[in-house]
């Protein structure tokens, strides 16, 4: 930049102080400058010097800050008159300084608008959960309920099908052609492993205790509404939807787009309780008074349709030990699972591994969706939930409570915000992916309460150095120092399969970043056409390229420069 072109931008940053007040000039001055913007980033918008320059700019907000002193003290008259030759070096850095910062943002622009076009892209496929349209699915009746697969807190999950020759309306399909095929083929590809699920049975049916509402589908679905944010627009008849939509008593929750990490629920009905397999040794209590004169259940309840897995995360782990890669991909959809809830408006509030379930793709790597929303929050005040007494729910598990939700005292106007507390359990749930104990359950010792960040066990040197960074990371008690889901699953990305831009960090330069990102976004669309098309790998890459955004990615990248320092430096 020629000293000519510098002055010439340190000019103009004054005109733009005159505008913001911050400088009064007078006479001969006053009249040159008077009137006059300041233009920087489009040559038709005014951009104010403190609120144009993002984070990363601070150093020249920071000289702004000093020059705008220098000026308010009198030194621009003097530069303007003439000027001493120290004031004439104050403008020439500065303007440099200018000048750079329009190179950045020129840059910065350009890459805005690539990532912009990569997020059309890779948006514009939206994810389908793997359900063909069918019409039926509404009743009990419709299905075959095999052997009881589990059991919570709140329910007993059975595996179920459609019949093979149930009714199918309209040339649409029956529910007994949900993805068979895939499950069929995932199941066989499971290597040594053989998990219980069985194909002939590709769904499951969650039904879940009723023990407080009453039996109408009005009160069974209000008590029960959270349990639908998974629900995909066909899960409830409209009949049932216009229930569960109605507003009138506040009680309705958002509804989550569908996502390959997030459970889908393709159908919810109300029905009468049926005596299942096991019932009456397993729930006798929660049956109703029909089939148990000592149960306490209503006699009607609500059943959820969703996909039958093979195991949850809890039952993989406790009889395998994934590889570095796995583990990794595995905290990776976690991350974009949380990230899906944040954007979204929600929080799940009670993760844990036996809340997780798992399949595996073709070449047998475990692909992960959340699952059991009966303890979110997805109020349209958003992520904050006015703790205003002590009977508030916090949520679900308290040994995976992250710290501010686990200390907030109830109190008027207490609010706590759950925008990172999912991810705080992920990364509690990271040192399980592992193989190694997890520090929050109290055998452990540690207590999401009151642990201090340096008594977090250290991890095997075998595991990555960046998964390592986002784990410290996570479990940060500090709100503002802990990375987002987005920012964590950014810096997991950019490990994985941008290793090139992380050998030239120190001097990383925007275009190797834009460069790498258009590699990333042509193999993985042409990965799409070929047959690598569903796996986990793959899928992750488009979830990464459908939600890129400059910031994030730059966040991310700082983390993975300085956040190791950052980190050591802690008190
Ligand atoms: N779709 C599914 N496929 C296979 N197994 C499942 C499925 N859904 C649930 N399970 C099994 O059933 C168990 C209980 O399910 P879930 O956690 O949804 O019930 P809950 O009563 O709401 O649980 P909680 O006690 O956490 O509130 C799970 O831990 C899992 O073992």
């Amino acid at each position: 930049m020629s000293v000519k072109h510098a002055l010439s931008r340190g000019l103009e940053l004054g005109r733009s102080l005159v505008q913001l007040g911050l400088f009064k000039p007078a006479g001969r001055v006053a009249a040159k400058l008077r009137g006059e913007r300041l233009r920087v980033s489009r040559p038709t918008r005014t951009v104010q010097p403190q609120t144009f320059l993002p984070g990363r700019y601070r150093f020249f907000r920071l000289s702004l800050s000093g020059l705008a002193a220098q000026l308010q003290s009198g030194a621009f008259r003097r530069v303007a008159g003439g000027g001493a030759p120290r004031n004439r070096a104050v403008f020439l850095a500065f303007g440099v300084g200018l000048g750079l910062i329009e190179q950045q943002l020129e840059e910065d622009r350009t890459s805005a608008a690539l990532c912009q076009e990569i997020q059309t892209v890779f948006r514009k496929k939206k994810f389908q959960t793997p359900l063909k349209p069918f019409t039926s699915g509404y009743k009990l009746e419709d299905y075959v309920i095999g052997k009881q697969i589990g059991k919570g807190c709140n329910a007993a999950v059975y595996e179920a099908a459609a019949p093979s020759g149930a009714p199918v309306e309209n040339g649409k399909y029956s529910l007994v052609e949900l993805n068979q095929k895939e499950t069929d083929d995932d199941y066989k590809k499971a290597g040594p492993l053989r998990f219980p699920a069985t194909p002939s049975f590709p769904l499951a049916i969650k039904m879940m205790w009723n023990i407080g509402a009453d039996s109408s589908s009005d009160a069974i679905l209000r008590s029960m509404s959270m349990e639908l944010v998974p629900a995909c627009p066909q899960a409830l008849t409209k009949e049932q939807g216009e229930i569960a939509l109605d507003g009138h008593f506040g009680l309705v929750p958002k509804r989550l787009s569908a996502h390959p990490n997030v459970i889908t629920v393709y159908r919810a009905f109300t029905a009468e309780v049926p005596l299942l397999p096991g019932a009456q040794e397993e729930y006798p209590d929660v049956l109703p008074a029909r089939l148990n004169p000592q149960g306490l259940g209503s006699n009607r309840t609500m059943f959820l349709v969703i996909k039958n897995y093979p195991c949850t995360l809890r039952q993989y782990l406790e009889v395998c030990v994934p590889n570095r890669m796995q583990a990794s991909l595995m905290l990776l959809q976690l991350l974009e699972g949380v990230d899906h809830l944040c954007k979204q408006g929600i929080a799940h509030r009670d993760l844990k591994s036996d809340n997780v379930l798992l399949e595996f793709d073709r070449a047998g790597c475990p692909r992960l969706v959340i699952t059991d929303f009966g303890c979110c929050l997805a109020e349209d005040l958003g992520l904050k939930l006015p703790f205003d007494s002590r009977w508030v729910n916090r949520g679900g598990n308290t040994c995976l409570m992250a710290p501010e939700v686990a200390t907030a005292v109830p109190g008027p106007g207490v609010m706590i915000d759950y925008s990172k507390a999912d991810v705080w359990a992920v990364g509690a749930i990271a040192y399980e992916l592992f193989s190694q104990p997890n520090p929050f359950y109290s055998s452990q010792g540690l207590e999401g309460r009151t642990y201090q960040e340096e008594q977090l066990p250290p991890l095997p040197a075998a595991v990555p150095d960046a998964v390592q960074l986002v784990m410290k990371l996570l479990l940060r008690r500090n709100t503002r120092k802990r990375p987002s889901a987005r920012v964590a699953a950014n810096m997991l990305h950019i490990s994985l399969w941008g290793k090139r831009v992380l050998a030239g960090l120190t001097g990383a330069r925007m275009n190797e970043l834009t460069d790498w990102l258009l590699c990333q976004s042509a193999v993985v669309l042409l990965k799409g056409r070929g047959s690598g098309g569903s796996s986990v790998e793959a899928e992750l890459q488009r979830c990464f390229l459908a939600n890129i955004d400059l910031e994030d990615l730059h966040t991310a990248l700082s983390f993975l420069m300085y956040g190791h320092e950052q980190w050591k430096s802690l008190p």
